[in-house]
């Protein structure tokens, strides 16, 4: 199952820039970890935001959520979802 996932980092402005430096690490890890697995297909930076738009691959909605939890920036961030499905027009194959 494809969703389509917007995250809006926001960092609290008084924490402590270590903490910061390492919480993020630990997101770059994790997500280039699930995209190399393919559960985390795209990543796009939003111009001028401190914001993602992504597309996750996972088996069902509860699968999302945990992966979700999991990201190290979890806390500091706001998450809108999506689900997607196969456009009729689509020309690619392995949209589903
Ligand atoms: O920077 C972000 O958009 C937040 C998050 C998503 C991947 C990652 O490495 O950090």
């Amino acid at each position: 199952m494809l969703f389509h996932v917007k995250m809006t980092v926001k960092l609290p402005v008084d924490m402590d820039p270590a903490k910061a430096a390492q919480l993020k690490a630990e997101e770059k890890q994790l997500a280039q970890r699930l995209q190399r697995d393919g559960t985390w297909r795209h990543l796009w930076r939003i111009a001028g935001h401190y914001a993602n738009y992504s597309v996750f691959d996972v088996p069902s909605v509860e699968a999302l959520h945990d992966t979700l939890l999991q990201l190290p920036l979890f806390p500091y961030m706001d998450i809108e979802v999506a689900g997607l499905c196969r456009h009729p027009s689509s020309v690619h194959d392995d949209d589903r």
